[in-house]
């Protein structure tokens, strides 16, 4: 298993996405340490660009944070864990994911958000509330994932903030509620936005939303997809310091024994 420490910030626009690739980093230390594994710092420049067709800081997103992305995907010889940095970060390692191991692929999203916009209807240019859209082949071009996860086999688990095009997407079956997304799917990639988790229970989230999950049934409902192989995982947004991220470390054990499960 490799650990890949993304820092990005530039798919997120708030007002604490400054922070990302701080939080990255004491994110990824801590994930070094529990897992056992040492972690592969891929290089994020901490400057942001222009909109650009709806999309803030569209220019750095496909030119250099990419190419540093790409690269560090090249032969990982495993499954990665890759720790973010915002949402944005999951493009790359989820469109691979799909790329090596065909249609069959489902993926888990643990996430207070369903990040189905598109750039028309986004209502922050910010790229992070796209990149499942985008992983189902649609939006703009340069970020539709080529081939696309497959309708229909993206489980939406803790997410409770939709805007109104992202409720049109899951009633067009691009992702799905109900845990039968996953039927038939025997690779997975999980997904958690640390956002699923309430506020009371992390203090150091980018994109907080009320009525979160609590830390005990994120790890419970992570080990319950122990029968699926998972061939990648991501953690993302993050904005916490290193004595903030400590409460973490069972669901990054969680995240281990998913990918070290072996099937
Ligand atoms: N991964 C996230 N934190 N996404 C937040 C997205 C928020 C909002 N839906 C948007 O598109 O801007």
């Amino acid at each position: 298993m490799l650990i890949n420490a993304v820092p990005q910030r530039q798919g997120a626009v708030g007002p604490r996405a400054a922070e990302l690739p701080d939080g990255c980093l004491a994110l990824a230390e801590l994930a070094g340490h529990v897992l056992g594994r040492p972690v592969h710092h891929v290089r994020q420049t901490r400057a942001v660009s222009e909109v650009d067709r709806g999309i803030a800081s569209r220019a750095v997103l496909t030119g250099e944070n990419r190419a540093a992305q790409l690269a560090a995907l090249e032969a990982p010889g495993g499954p990665v864990l890759t720790v973010g940095g915002d949402c944005g970060v999951e493009l790359i390692p989820i469109g691979v994911a799909r790329f090596r191991h065909g249609p069959g692929l489902g993926v888990a999203w643990f996430d207070a958000h369903p990040d189905l916009n598109t750039a028309e209807s986004s209502p922050s240019g910010a790229f992070h509330g796209m990149v499942l859209r985008s992983l189902l082949g649609e939006g703009d071009p340069e970020f539709a994932a080529s081939p696309a996860v497959e309708p229909g086999r993206v489980l939406l688990a803790g997410t409770r903030v939709f805007d109104p095009e992202e409720e049109a997407a899951v009633s067009r079956g691009l992702a799905v509620t109900s845990a039968d997304a996953l039927k038939g799917v025997e690779k997975l990639y999980v997904h958690v936005d640390l956002d699923v988790l309430d506020p009371g229970e992390f203090t150091g989230l980018n994109y907080p939303e009320p009525d979160g999950w609590t830390i005990e049934r994120l790890v419970s409902e992570l080990d319950a997809l122990a029968r699926f192989e998972v061939v990648g995982a991501g953690i993302t947004e993050c904005v916490g310091t290193p004595r903030e991220v400590e409460v973490l470390e069972p669901v990054l054990a969680a995240l281990g024994r998913l990918l070290v499960s072996g099937k």
